[in-house]
């Protein structure tokens, strides 16, 4: 999947509603297995997402707010593989959502949680999400400072799998999604995530968010 929404990617309510529906298409074609999502901005190919639009949480009523939040949710429910340029934020959480994490290593991009930079808090599911994917110390760090992580930082704390050069990030996410495509049979990768997810779906329960 293609996401090409300049001049940032940002994550506005137009965008995510349209990235949700394609999402439940693939879902429902028997056919896909799975799913790279990259940037494709012809005059910013160096950002994967700028995260939640900014002007999306300033100034709205209620009832648009609430409709953002509620498609920002959907976003990340349905998430699967990633490849990717600079992550902040929104965007972060994006890839976080998927199963295996390609970042250009360019040192001018970054990722990470970066919301108490800009005062606002990074909500439960977004840190509990790292957590699952940097443990508990790097997450405690990284939220309380908002850090954001250059490619070789990102990859020693795991927060991403893989640096590649710029022109090949595309080419390894393919190869990489082909090998993970070989494990036989759906059901027990599913079973297996629905596993290793099983505590975080019960909070998510108990916080009314699924
Ligand atoms: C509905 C809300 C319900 C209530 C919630 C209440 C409170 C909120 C509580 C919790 C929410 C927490 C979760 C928040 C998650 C987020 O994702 S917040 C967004 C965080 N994102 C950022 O901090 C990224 C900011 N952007 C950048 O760092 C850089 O822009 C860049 C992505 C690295 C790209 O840099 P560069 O190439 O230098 O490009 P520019 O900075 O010049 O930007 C180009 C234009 O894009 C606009 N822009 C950038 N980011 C955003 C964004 N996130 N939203 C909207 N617009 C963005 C930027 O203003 C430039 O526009 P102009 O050319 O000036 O018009």
């Amino acid at each position: 999947m293609h996401m090409q929404s300049p001049p940032v990617n940002s994550l506005s309510l137009d965008f995510l509603t349209e990235l949700c529906i394609s999402l439940e298409k693939l879902e429902m074609d028997k056919g896909c297995r799975g799913l790279i999502i990259t940037s494709v901005l012809s005059n910013q190919p160096k950002v994967f997402s700028a995260g939640l639009d900014i002007l999306e949480m300033y100034g709205k009523s209620p009832e648009h707010c609430g409709e953002f939040w509620k498609v920002v949710q959907e976003m990340w429910l349905k998430f699967y593989g990633s490849n990717m340029g600079s992550s902040p934020a929104g965007g972060c959480l994006l890839s976080l959502t998927c199963d295996y994490r390609i970042m250009a290593d360019n040192p001018r991009y970054t990722i990470g949680l970066n919301e108490t930079q800009l005062g606002i808090v990074a909500p439960f599911w977004f840190k509990e999400t790292m957590v699952n994917t940097v443990g508990h110390r790097n997450t405690e760090v990284a939220l309380q400072l908002g850090l954001l992580y250059k490619p070789a930082e990102a990859l020693k704390i795991g927060l991403v799998d893989q640096l590649v050069p710029e022109d090949q990030v595309f080419t390894v996410a393919s190869q990489t999604m082909t090998k993970w495509l070989t494990i036989p049979g759906n059901v027990s990768v599913i079973t297996t995530k629905s596993t290793l997810n099983l505590l975080f779906s019960f909070q998510l329960w108990c916080f009314n968010l699924v």
